[in-house]
């Protein structure tokens, strides 16, 4: 494949339609995804220094969709066992290797069903991924699957076509990513390009995972095909998420370590990804509550009602720039 005209969220406006609300408060921001709906179309990275079961519950509680990580397998069982006993969606994230699928197992012998589960690796459009995610459905059916991370429309239809119920896009324009730096390959610099040609593909729901800087490429995603939008550095610095606030020259901060990077794995193997350091941003709710209502503008600047509006408002190149401020 070779592609020649890419772009990226800081390349791209979107151009407004005439208002058909008498207040942004009147836009609606929800949206389903499998048999549930949920506030607003985004969702925490399943990392470390973004998620752990406390805020897990929280968001679950509070009507937001939620990812758990994938790197305390042990406490996995519980966990789904905790949120169905709390009355809660168990949505938790597995890798590919061999014990995943006793975990698989263990859930089944155990009668606990998860609602959602995300098959998390780096280069998802691989065999091991597609072998996954046809043991969770033939072993799980009830199980809404997501399977990523990709990059291109022929990994959503090969992922689609084995029976993910949902595609992750993006492969290196995290925050704390340096798969573009180390590998030469990946999305970074043209994810809302990437998402674009993998929207148009899609036959089933698709989750922008990297690269969101400001909350008006939310609206963006929604324009180029997401459903939800996976976000990690906005959202690592808040009260709620894992780790110690950090004092800095008298600003406050917060650490964000890549799910690649040293930090994580315990060496330095295969490592892409880096840890840096993130304002310090307080409750995490204000910040929802936040995107929410900029998300109702960006609806109402569609001239819509509803999320769905925006995939159809026109939108302008305003500059051709691949650069996106990665470094190590
Ligand atoms: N969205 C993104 O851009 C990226 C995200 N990540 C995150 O980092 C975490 C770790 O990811 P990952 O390393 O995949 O997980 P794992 O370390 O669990 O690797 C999963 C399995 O896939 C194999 N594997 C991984 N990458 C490749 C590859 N390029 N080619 C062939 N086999 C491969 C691994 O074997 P082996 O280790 O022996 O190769 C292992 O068996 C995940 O949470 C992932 O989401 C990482 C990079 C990019
Ligand atoms: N290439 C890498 N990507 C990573 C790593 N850890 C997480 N991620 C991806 O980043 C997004 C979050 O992006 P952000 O721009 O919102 O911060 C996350 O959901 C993963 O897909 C990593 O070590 N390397």
């Amino acid at each position: 494949m070779e592609l020649t005209t890419v772009f990226d969220y800081e390349d791209i406006q979107l151009v407004p339609n005439k208002c058909i609300i008498d207040s942004r408060s009147e836009a609606d921001t929800s949206v389903k995804l499998g048999n549930h709906t949920f506030k607003i179309t985004v969702v925490p990275a399943n990392m470390q220094t973004v998620i752990d079961d406390a805020l897990a519950m929280k968001l679950a509680k509070s009507g937001y969709f939620y990812v758990m990580h994938r790197f305390n397998p042990e406490t996995r069982l519980d966990f789904v066992r905790t949120f169905h006993e709390a009355g809660q969606i168990a949505s938790i994230s597995v890798g590919v290797k061999k014990e995943e699928y006793d975990f698989i197992d263990q859930l089944k012998a155990a009668d606990l069903v998860p609602e959602y589960i995300t098959i998390d690796i780096a280069h998802g459009h691989s065999d091991s991924v597609i072998e996954m995610i046809k043991y969770i459905k033939t072993t799980l059916p009830e199980s809404f699957v997501i399977a990523g991370n990709v990059a291109t429309p022929e990994a959503v239809r090969d992922l689609e076509n084995a029976g993910a119920d949902a595609t992750k896009v993006g492969v290196g324009p995290g925050k704390a990513c340096i798969t573009k730096l180390k590998t030469g390959f990946g999305t970074g610099g043209w994810q809302l390009a990437a998402l674009r040609l993998c929207g148009k593909a899609a036959k089933k729901p698709i989750i922008a995972d990297g690269g969101i800087r400001y909350n008006g490429d939310i609206a963006k995603s929604v324009r180029f095909g997401a459903t939800m939008v996976m976000i990690g550095s906005l959202f690592a610095g808040h009260d709620e998420t894992p780790g110690d606030i950090v004092e800095l020259d008298g600003a406050k901060y917060k650490t964000y370590f890549g799910s690649a990077s040293q930090y994580q794995k315990g060496e330095y193997k295969n490592v892409e990804g880096k840890k840096l350091l993130v304002p310090y941003r307080g409750l995490i709710e204000d910040t929802l509550i936040e995107m929410e209502q900029d998300l109702q503008s960006s609806i109402s600047y569609a001239g819509g009602r509803q999320l769905n509006d925006l995939r159809y408002v026109d939108y302008v190149v305003v500059k051709n720039s691949i650069v996106n401020g990665d470094s190590y």
